[in-house]
């Protein structure tokens, strides 16, 4: 007889306990993809390189520029911060520069990057929706999303 999870009709898929005794790996491990990050680009790395680059340098903006909750991100801005060398993207109504953290990222860059110029707490939350985004980005948060265009 077919397993449980084989018969032609059956509508859920195996249980955890048969899927340990037949090894069959849960879907967060099937989705786990590690990524070699380059020397120096480590999560300790990040945390050093965040808390000593001033705020301004982190956030890319001129000095002077007024903390991220008088700065207000419209769609149109967000839409031209779309490259490696200048990526922008929004979480949770926050607008972050994630250029400085590109390389860091644990999950590499090409998928950090599919967030880039546009709104990105879908996929965030898909990934990882335990990581607290403003620890990690505190720093380079521009402003804040303003729906308008
Ligand atoms: C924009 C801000 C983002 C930050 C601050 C961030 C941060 C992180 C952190 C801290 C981890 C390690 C998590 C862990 O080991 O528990 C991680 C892993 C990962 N991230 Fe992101 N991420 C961001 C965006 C994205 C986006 C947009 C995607 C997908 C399109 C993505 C996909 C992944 C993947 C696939 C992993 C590997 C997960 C694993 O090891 O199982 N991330 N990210």
């Amino acid at each position: 007889m077919l397993p449980y999870f084989d018969r032609k009709h059956d509508m859920f898929g195996p249980n955890s306990a048969q899927r340990a005794s037949l090894n069959v790996p849960s879907t967060a491990a099937r989705e786990r993809k590690k990524v070699a990050l380059a020397p120096g680009h480590s999560p300790l790395d990040w945390a050093r390189v965040s808390t000593s680059t001033p705020s301004y340098k982190l956030r890319g903006v001129a000095p002077d520029t007024p903390p991220p909750p008088y700065v207000k991100v419209t769609k149109d801005e967000l839409k031209l911060h779309k490259s490696q060398e200048d990526c922008w993207t929004c979480i949770n109504g926050k607008v972050y520069n994630v250029t400085p953290y590109v390389n860091f990222h644990p999950g590499g860059v090409e998928e950090i990057m599919k967030c880039a110029g546009k709104d990105g707490t879908s996929l965030f939350n898909k990934y990882h929706s335990w990581v607290n985004v403003d620890r990690m980005l505190g720093s380079c948060c521009v402003g804040v999303f303003s729906a308008s265009k």
